[in-house]
C-alpha cells in the first residue's frame, strides 16, 4: 500500500492555474525526485503534499488517513508527527544548539525527555554530528547545518520526508555528501523521500523521476 496517495490535485493562484490534475503516490523506502522548469509548480505541489497548503480540489491520503478529515490542531499535530521537511535554507533556530534544534519536533509532540535525548544522540551519530551537538548553527558549516536540518526532519520517525531543493545552497562536495546520506537513510531506515530538485545528479540517483509540466506530473 502507498504511504501517500494524491489524486486529481488542482490549485490556482488568482488567474494562474498552477496544478491541473496531479496524481502521485509514494512507497516506503523509495526516493522520488520531482523536476521541471522554474515556476512549473513543484514547490506548490510539495507544500500541498506536505499539508502546509491546501489544494482547491482533489484528495490526499497519508498513512491511509484522508487529510481533509483533519481540522486545525489535528492537522498540525499530524504534520509534526508524520512528516519531515527539509528546505533549501535550513531554517534552523540560531539561538539553539544543533541538539536542541534536532529535538524541537519531539518536544512539540510532548515526547518523554529521556526518549528525546536518546533519539537525538542516535540521530547526531547517524548524521556524523556527534562532535557538533552543542554548537549553534552559526558555528557550523553549510553542510553540517543542512545535516542538522535532516536530523530534525527525522526526529519523529516521519512516514515521509519532503525536501525542496535541499542541496541548492551547498557546494558540490557537500551536495554529493547530502545525496548519499539520503540514499543511506532510505536503505538503513526505509525512509521515503520526495525531493524537488534542479540537481541532475540527485534526480539521476532517485528511484523515480517525475516531471512537472503544464500543471501535471509525468513519470520520466
Ligand atoms: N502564494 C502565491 N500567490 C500567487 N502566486 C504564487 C504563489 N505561490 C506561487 N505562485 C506562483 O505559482 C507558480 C508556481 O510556483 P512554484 O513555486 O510552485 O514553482 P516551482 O516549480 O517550485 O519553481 P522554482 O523551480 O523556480 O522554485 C509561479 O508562477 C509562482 O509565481
Amino acid at each position: 500500500m502507498s504511504i501517500l496517495s494524491a489524486n486529481n490535485i488542482f490549485k490556482r493562484y488568482e488567474d494562474l492555474q498552477v496544478l491541473s490534475g496531479v496524481n502521485f503516490s509514494v512507497e516506503a523506502a523509495k526516493l522520488s525526485a520531482i523536476v521541471g522548469p522554474s515556476g512549473a509548480g513543484k514547490s506548490t505541489l510539495l507544500h500541498i503534499l506536505g499539508t502546509l497548503d491546501q489544494s482547491d480540489s482533489g484528495s490526499l491520503s497519508i498513512n491511509g488517513l484522508d487529510i481533509s478529515n483533519l481540522k486545525g490542531n489535528e492537522l498540525a499535530r499530524f504534520r509534526n508527527d508524520s512528516i519531515g521537511f527539509i528546505f533549501q535554507f535550513h531554517n534552523l533556530l540560531p539561538e539553539f544548539t544543533a541538539a536542541e534544534n534536532i529535538s524541537i519536533p519531539a518536544y512539540i509532540k510532548k515526547s518523554n525527555t529521556k526518549e528525546v535525548e536518546k533519539r537525538t544522540t542516535e540521530l547526531l551519530s547517524i548524521l556524523g554530528l556527534s562532535s557538533r551537538a552543542h554548537h549553534k548553527p552559526g558555528q557550523l558549516s553549510g553542510g553540517e547545518q543542512q545535516r542538522v536540518a535532516v536530523a530534525r526532519a527525522l526526529m519523529n520517525k516521519p512516514a515521509i520526508v519532503f525536501a525542496d531543493e535541499p542541496s541548492g545552497n551547498l557546494d558540490s562536495k557537500n551536495a554529493e555528501e547530502l545525496h548519499h546520506l539520503f540514499l543511506k537513510l532510505r536503505d538503513e531506515l526505509g525512509q521515503a523521500f520526495v525531493i524537488v530538485t534542479h540537481n541532475e545528479d540527485l534526480a539521476e540517483m532517485a528511484d523515480e523521476r517525475h516531471e512537472m509540466k503544464d500543471g501535471s506530473l509525468t513519470r520520466i
